[in-house]
């Protein structure tokens, strides 16, 4: 019987002798590798963070001393150690345990993530709320150096440096985000074994210079009163010890014995700490260290090869169109530049990246800083394009607001992932983007309802003087042949792709196709369907919904985005606006409510917005409204 099998809580790890917790290390490695190769799963990220995982909880009294782990991605060794080993089998899967912490999931997660970087601000808020309620706990806020880019965690580390509490960070360093780490701050980290090396030779020099007689001791106790300065222009103990942290490390993150040591005594210093580990990414599994990137966020694969054993994908997904796209149109005009949020691959933009080194900028974990430095460029002439999946993208509203929309600059917002994204969840659906960015002045907001319609509106954005943005789902595109030469689209055009009398269906980018699929399956029921392609959240095609809307008496909205504020609400009223009475509209999209986790196609079934939802939804709306009589339009607003 192996050890993992017998911890049902960081109680029972705490009975096995330090010297059995290698092997622990290995049997949990062994159990995430077999359970991410049947279910995906961020693997690389935590087979870094298992020796982590148990010294923090081997020195640590969970759940009462709390522990957040950045992002979660990295949690999967602490779900193991915390009374989820049965369940693990059920990771990211609908039902299952999530792929991040989350509080409902269990007393040992204190706090929700999925987005990065808000470990040390929740750890902050939970020390001071502990010790106003007179408790002695310990937090615990573990960080990657990724996610140690973004400027939530400075504002965080100011105000703890600020109040002197007893705050204790991790920061788990292996020199990766998704893609290699980037920035002058990385860089620093990464100036760690220089620095080593050169504490070493400022020792053998300092008793060199001690024995030259006279000048050699002037020149030593300069040296030494210089120290700090020096020691710290080259280690990264200084950025953190100038926010009133005591700075620890770097230690070997694998060394389980070294953490352990080092958890106790820091456990019980009374300021805030922070303690610098490195680690390797994908540790442990040979294929996952050879090739993090792959293996950040992976689907099924072979454990023997590494290999994926996904069904293989026939069709291009919308993020590679787009990343094509981009170099395509990026070859004509040089004004065009792209930016990401450290995610070069995720966003499709990695190729862009190396045809146009120069013209490529990832700005790391900042959402905010992104959309501002891209507002900047916008205001110099040239064509910023902002990729960012439309979950991350909530980060940069007032940025999006304030230093594009006010000034109307000509920044392209390229938003994947909107919709439903599947196995990662609540934390990373795309639900809001059309409702958040509808009420914007300015703004022009489109969704295409396949590949080549992206690659127009992409066309179309870049000829825009002004912000807009084009939002595009996660996955496959739909398979039509690609227009070498994509024409711009009139802005604020929809299109109707087919006519009938009965029902109109008004779809926005996805749901275009399933608006179609459930036209067809109305048919022999004796339903003739008009189906338009939206194309334009913002602004509407007036003039056709209204026309159409006057004539067909049944209204079906289609969206895969939260109902509240979305397209169908739009449609509504822009139809109230124009004095289309009585309305029979019924509104297809996201509840409102967070959406779980689970495949993207057992979700769509879920909240009816797949074909057979859509044709329940047509038939009930039939049933229930009769015809409307001839309307009388009362005009009234635009
Ligand atoms: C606000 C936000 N932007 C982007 C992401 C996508 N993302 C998830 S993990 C990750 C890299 C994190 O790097 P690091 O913190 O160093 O963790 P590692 O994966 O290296 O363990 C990124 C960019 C995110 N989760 N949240
Ligand atoms: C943890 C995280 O935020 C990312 O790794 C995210 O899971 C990537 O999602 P995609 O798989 O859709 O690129
Ligand atoms: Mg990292």
């Amino acid at each position: 019987m192996g050890l993992l099998e017998n911890i049902q809580s960081p109680a029972d790890l705490k009975k096995l002798p330090r010297q059995e917790l290698p092997q622990l290390a290995v049997e949990i490695r062994r159990v995430i590798v077999d359970v991410v190769s049947q279910n995906g799963g961020h693997l690389a990220s935590s087979l870094g963070a298992v020796e982590l995982a148990i010294a923090i909880h081997y020195v640590f009294d969970t759940p009462e001393d709390k522990v957040i782990w950045d992002v979660g991605h990295q949690s999967y060794a602490h779900k193991l150690l915390t009374g989820r080993r049965q369940q693990f089998a059920t990771l990211r899967q609908h039902g299952g345990l999530s792929g991040f912490t989350k509080r409902s999931e269990s007393p040992f997660d204190p706090f929700t993530t999925g987005h990065s970087s808000t470990s040390i601000s929740a750890a902050l808020g939970m020390v001071c709320a502990n010790r106003l309620q007179q408790k002695n706990n310990k937090v615990v806020a573990v960080i990657g150096d990724g996610s140690m880019t973004a400027g939530l965690a400075y504002e965080a580390m100011n105000q703890a440096g600020d109040l002197h509490k007893d705050l204790i960070v991790i920061l788990n360093d292996n020199d990766m985000s998704i893609a290699r780490n980037v920035g002058a701050l990385s860089s620093l980290l990464s100036r760690t074994l220089s620095g080593q090396r050169l504490q070493t030779w400022r020792k053998d020099l300092g008793e060199f210079l001690k024995s030259v007689p006279k000048i050699g001791d002037n020149i030593y106790q300069w040296a030494k009163r210089s120290e700090e300065s020096f020691k710290t222009f080259i280690t990264p103990g200084m950025l953190f010890e100038a926010f009133n942290f005591d700075y620890f490390g770097p230690i070997n993150g694998h060394n389980l014995a070294h953490l352990i040591s080092i958890l106790s005594n820091i456990k019980n210093l009374r300021d805030p700490v922070l303690l610098h580990v490195t680690t390797q990414k994908g540790k442990g599994y040979a294929r996952a260290e050879e090739n993090p990137v792959y293996f950040h966020g992976v689907g099924c694969f072979d454990v023997t090869t590494g290999a994926s054993t996904a069904p293989s994908c026939p069709l291009p997904t919308f993020t590679q169109v787009f990343g094509e796209t981009m170099v395509h149109l990026a070859e004509h005009d040089d004004r065009i530049v792209a930016v990401t949020a450290a995610m070069p691959e995720g966003t499709g933009l990695a190729a862009f990246a190396e045809r146009f080194p120069e013209r490529f900028f990832d700005v790391g974990i900042a959402e905010q800083h992104g959309v501002t430095f891209a507002a900047g460029m916008a205001a110099e002439g040239f064509r910023p394009v902002v990729a960012i999946y439309s979950t991350f993208l909530q980060r940069a509203y007032d940025q999006i607001i304030h230093d594009v929309c006010i000034e109307n600059l000509p920044v392209v917002f390229a938003i994947d992932r909107g919709g439903l994204v599947g196995e990662d969840g609540p934390t990373h659906h795309g639900q809001f983007d059309l409702s958040f960015l509808r009420s914007l002045p300015n703004l022009v907001v489109m969704a295409p309802k396949d590949e080549n319609e992206l690659r127009r509106m992409l066309v179309t954005a870049l000829r825009h003087d002004g912000p807009i943005a084009v939002r595009y789902p996660r996955g496959m595109a739909v398979g039509v042949p690609i227009d070498p030469n994509p024409a711009p689209i009139p802005i604020g055009k929809a299109e109707v792709l087919t006519e009938g009398d009965d029902m109109l269906i008004m779809a926005i980018g996805r749901m275009v196709p399933v608006a179609m699929a459930a036209c067809e399956a109305l048919k022999p029921l004796g339903i003739a369907c008009t189906v338009v392609n939206g194309r334009f959240v913002k602004p509407l095609d007036s003039q056709c919904i209204v026309r159409l809307a006057e004539r067909i008496p049944h209204i079906l909205t289609l969206e895969d985005n939260a109902l509240q504020g979305g397209f169908g609400s739009a449609v509504l009223e822009l139809l109230n606006d124009h004095g289309v009475s009585p309305l029979n509209v019924q509104r297809l999209g996201l509840p409102d409510r967070f959406v779980e986790h689970g495949s993207p196609a057992i979700l769509y079934a879920e909240y009816g917005l797949d074909v057979a939802g859509v044709v329940r939804a047509a038939r009930q709306l039939m049933a229930r409204v009769q015809p409307r009589p001839p309307v009388t339009v009362v005009a009234r607003g635009n």
